[in-house]
């Protein structure tokens, strides 16, 4: 497949902007949140509301396919974990010029490969995040996807400080926009908008 090069060819992501786009959209929350993982926040980057438009999307995409492409790396197939990684993962596959796939959890909560989507031994694969926290939900993935021979790169469009330490295994880019809060203390209430606001 041909990829887009006009789209990527140059293309940076300055964070600051990134940020004021995020408070644009209404995207970047203060309150009180409880994560998927548990942990409770005091920030939540909601980002399928920046994601919903496309003239932001496409840019975000872009500087991680530049990223991608700078450090020599020729994915065969980008996949992102379902819900939040299958707009940025179907959006850099574009970019790139891949396929792009996502994983979803069964009913036990075991992420998974369904739908008919295969990775053959071998492939180079991409794994696209709109936000890493602990790096689990990421790690899954590469979970499922590891064989032998197959390499992995993670990166998401947004970070949190708790995600580093997870990704000694395989290669990561840095993220397009990291936000340093801390997180709480897992046993306080959330006040709403709470879990999966
Ligand atoms: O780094 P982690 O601690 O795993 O947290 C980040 C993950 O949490 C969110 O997904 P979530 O599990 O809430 O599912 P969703 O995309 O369906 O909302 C987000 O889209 C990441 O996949
Ligand atoms: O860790 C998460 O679940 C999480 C954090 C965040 O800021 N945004 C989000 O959608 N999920």
């Amino acid at each position: 497949m041909t990829p887009f090069p006009e789209i990527h060819s140059s293309a940076t992501l300055d964070a600051g902007l990134l940020e004021q786009q995020l408070r644009q959209e209404d995207a970047l929350l203060s309150g009180h949140f409880r994560l998927s993982s548990g942990l409770h926040s005091d920030t939540y980057v909601q980002c399928a509301r920046f994601l919903r438009r496309p003239e932001l999307a496409a840019p975000a995409a872009a500087a991680l396919a530049a990223r991608i492409q700078a450090a020599g790396l020729q994915p065969d197939v980008v996949v992102g974990p379902a819900m939040g990684g299958v707009v940025i993962g179907y959006e850099l596959a574009r970019q790139l010029g891949t396929p792009g796939i996502f994983t979803e959890r069964d009913a036990d909560g075991q992420m998974t490969l369904r739908r008919g989507f295969t990775i053959e031994p071998g492939e180079k694969v991409i794994i696209a995040e709109d936000v890493v926290t602990t790096g689990k939900s990421t790690l899954e993935v590469a979970r499922v996807l590891r064989e032998p021979g197959r390499r992995s790169a993670g990166r998401g469009l947004a970070n949190r400080p708790d995600g580093r330490k997870r990704w000694a295994d395989f290669p990561a880019f840095r993220p397009a926009f990291g936000h340093s809060r801390d997180l709480c203390a897992r046993y306080l209430p959330p006040a709403p908008p709470a879990y999966r606001w």
